[in-house]
């Protein structure tokens, strides 16, 4: 996947400008570079993202444009609101090498504490203030008024407006001002928790009071909201969870959908409940219940089909708000490029050695990419000539704990340049500041599930126009930017317009399991925007069956009500649950907070000899499951020691995260009514049975030709090398996930005897029998 050095070295990007190629950044890319040949060029063309013309160049979007063309709507009324926008120029401040010595050691990424020593009153006053200014310079200030009026007087909006204009951090507090949380919070449901984390503190700031007051967020794992948090982001999991426990949302007044084009599956989960919920609110109020308020919803997005919105809304009112803040220009390459990492790279250091200075955005498509991008930055790095300042990498992605993804807000020290390295992690709603420049390698790993044998996938692929579009916009929020397309115009072209939903695409289980707790037995019949395949909801429904979370009705059983309560999917809910009955909820629990992140062990590539061997000490002849116990058990015996983690190659800081998670879930067992301090010692065959109840289609049998052969679909499946069980030969294996890479590769990986299946799992082997 990754590209040689070599190339990279070798290569020179130059950039065009309306179809003409101009010697945009010519430098070659690092300095190592500089001595070899400029053998291969790739080269851009420009694009002005600038007010209604954004990407118009491609001649299929625009703001003006898509207004003009929903006027004609009969199924909802459409507003537009133009504004104008600004422009500024960066300037930047050289410093003496002491000085930047003295502020790169203040700066120096030491960790940090989430939420920093609060500031008094007075300073967050004096904060809000200043900030006022640049909140009525925002494009969507303008339509501050038609907003209000229209939320007021409608039962629900779409909301359509550019990247950046306002939308997500503005409206929530407009409709504060006029009175809308009044009866309720108005709570803004993103689809990720860095955007949910850094919208209610960035909130916060403009409203003037402490994160968690006024303001507040709520994501798994991590409430930062009161009972009189006025506005409160939160992901879009956390408000199915409050379904559970508020049927009718009634602690909230507006419920705001963000970033909807996304199309999570848990948002169009969403979709389906607060519309229900709206209704049957209103029947309530219209039947006389005067304790009832009704709910106000609100749909957002920059990249949207609003009709279809408005269409699945009962026709809600449309508007679109015209206008962003900086222009931003978009520039594609010329010829489409082999290998675009290598093209990132060698992008990068070419705006490092000649744009104005500004911190660069890459969007990757994974943890390995963005590591391997992240080692070969810091290795260019080195030679860069003194003149230009240092380029440092930060690397953001879905595994990372929240702490660590918080890294990417903080400031580079003077005269260096931070390079973020993002999966789309970053492309939408967040605001990441100094970001100017933005290099869009045009591909994600889109996650797929196979029904018909249970088997997820994960497979880098085109991202969408939509997609495209967010990601350009995370350039241009604080200046003018530029966003480097490494894929020609007519690539874009061909670029499907959205994402296929999850829910077309994805696992049920979840989702089905939320459904049912709420109060929605029959879910074929639940009111989806679009249809999941019969074949998929077939799928999570037999399994769940399998789970005993549904009864031979289809009926939620008491231990699929139970299950619904825990913050996980629904195999490791039955875990905790299973681990009551074989007392061993102590290392259930443990061990699935292990799972919870991505590794708990480092593996820098220089010393992956000495990592592997450090790690040979917690090795269990089981497998991993015991493995990751065994290394808990040794972190705890001393106490967490930082050096101790260097010295055995063991990521701290998600180990603390371990501990965090860890906690909560010792606290959701204690509410279910578990004793979490049952423990079956020595005996950790119990655990690995344990684990079993909700794992047993996740289970493979080794064959006589030394493969192993899943049980489910009857697919060779190989254990993935950082597994403890890589290489060794087991009658039969557990494993916690299942995804196609190159091949299927199983992780999470342990030892079984193959008589425990039958014991773990009579429903299901039974029925397999039969
Ligand atoms: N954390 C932050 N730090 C600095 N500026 C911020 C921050 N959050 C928002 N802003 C500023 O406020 C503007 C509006 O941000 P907001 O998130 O409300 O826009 P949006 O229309 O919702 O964008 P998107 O569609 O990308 O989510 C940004 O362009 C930026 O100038």
């Amino acid at each position: 996947m990754f590209s040689s050095i070599q190339s990279a070295k070798r290569k020179v990007i130059t950039f065009g400008d309306d179809g003409e190629q101009v010697s945009r950044p010519t430098a070659t890319a690092p300095t190592k570079a500089a001595a070899t040949e400029s053998s291969s060029f790739a080269s851009f063309k420009k694009h002005n993202a600038n007010n209604n013309d954004t990407q118009n160049t491609n001649g299929k979007f625009s703001v003006q444009e898509k207004a003009s063309s929903t006027s004609s709507s009969t199924t909802s009324s459409t507003t537009v609101v133009s504004s104008t926008s600004s422009t500024s120029d960066e300037t930047g401040q050289r410093l003496s090498k002491k000085q930047k010595r003295q502020l790169q050691h203040q700066n120096d990424s030491r960790p940090r504490k989430l939420i920093n020593k609060e500031p008094t009153t007075e300073a967050m006053t004096l904060k809000a203030k200043e900030l006022k200014k640049h909140r009525i310079s925002l494009p969507i200030y303008t339509a501050r008024d038609i907003i209000i009026k229209e939320v007021k007087e409608n039962p629900c909006v779409v909301i359509v407006g550019e990247t950046g204009s306002g939308k997500t951090t503005q409206i929530p507090q407009y409709l504060l001002e006029s009175g809308l949380a009044a009866h309720g919070t108005i709570s803004v449901t993103q689809p990720r928790r860095v955007a949910a984390i850094n919208l209610a503190r960035r909130v916060a700031e403009e409203v003037g009071t402490p994160l968690g007051q006024k303001v507040g967020y709520s994501i798994r794992f991590d409430d930062s909201s009161s009972k009189d948090s006025l506005i409160k982001y939160m992901t879009d999991g956390i408000m199915l969870r409050e379904l559970l426990s508020d049927r009718l949302l009634l602690r909230y007044s507006v419920i705001i959908l963000d970033e909807a084009h996304e199309r999570t599956l848990r948002t169009d989960i969403l979709f389906g409940m607060v519309k229900g919920i709206q209704k049957q609110r209103q029947d309530l109020i219209d039947r006389g219940r005067k304790d009832i308020q009704p709910l106000k919803i609100v749909i957002m997005s920059a990249t949207l089909d609003a009709e279809k919105f408005s269409e699945y809304f009962y026709g809600a009112k449309i508007m679109y708000i015209s206008g962003r803040q900086f222009p931003v220009k978009i520039l594609n390459t010329v010829e489409p490029q082999s290998d675009y990492v290598d093209s990132a790279l060698v992008t990068a250091f070419q705006i490092h050695q000649c744009e104005a200075p500004g911190d660069i955005l890459i969007f990757l498509t994974g943890q390995e990419e963005i590591e391997n991008m992240e080692k070969l930055i810091e290795e260019y790095a080195i030679d860069l000539p003194p003149t230009v300042g240092k380029l440092i990498p930060c690397p953001i992605f879905a595994a990372q704990d929240t702490i660590t993804q918080q890294k990417i807000f903080e400031p580079a020290p003077h005269g260096t340049r931070k390079v973020i390295l993002a999966t789309n992690i970053a492309e939408t709603s967040i605001t990441i500041p100094n970001i100017r420049y933005v290099i869009d390698t045009g591909c994600h790993k889109s996650r797929g599930y196979n029904a018909k044998i249970g088997i997820e996938s994960l497979l880098v692929e085109p991202i969408s126009k939509s997609s495209a579009r967010q990601r350009m916009g995370r350039a241009g929020r604080e200046a003018a930017g530029l966003c480097f397309r490494l894929y020609t115009e007519d690539s874009f072209d061909q670029l499907e317009e959205d994402a296929i939903p999850e829910i077309k695409r994805c696992n049920l289980e979840s989702a089905i399991l939320s459904l049912k707790a709420t109060g929605i037995d029959d879910v074929t019949r639940f009111d989806f925007m679009d249809r999941p395949s019969k074949s998929g909801l077939l799928r999570s429904l037999e399994h769940l069956y399998a789970l005993e979370a549904l009864d031979d009705e289809g009926k939620l059983t008491d231990i699929g009500t139970k299950m619904a309560a825990f913050p996980v999917d629904p195999p490791y809910a039955k875990v905790l649950l299973q681990s009551d009955k074989m007392e061993c909820t102590k290392e259930a629990i443990e061990i699935i907070s292990l799972l919870s992140v991505d590794t708990i062990f480092a593996a820098p590539s220089s010393k992956r000899e000495e990592a592997n061997e450090a790690r040979q000490k917690f090795t269990s002849l089981d497998g991993d499951h015991l493995t990751l116990l065994n290394t808990l058990r040794a972190y705890e015996s001393v106490k967490g020691d930082r050096d101790w983690c260097r010295e055995n190659f063991i990521n701290s800081r998600h180990m603390r995260h371990v501990l965090d998670v860890r906690k909560q879930l010792i606290q959701f067992a204690e509410r279910s009514g578990m004793d979490p301090k049952k423990t079956c010692g020595h005996d950790l065959e119990i655990v690995l049975k344990c684990f079993l109840a909700g794992f047993f289609q996740n289970t493979a049998l080794l064959q006589p030709d030394g493969t192993y052969k899943s049980i489910l679909g009857g697919l060779t499946v190989s254990v993935h090398p950082s597994s403890s069980l890589f290489g060794k030969k087991r009658e039969a294996i557990m494993y916690d996930e299942l995804v196609f890479t190159t091949k299927h590769f199983v992780r999470g990986v342990s030892a079984l005897e193959s008589n425990w299946l039958s014991q773990a799992a009579p429903k299901y082997f039974g029925q397999r029998r039969a």
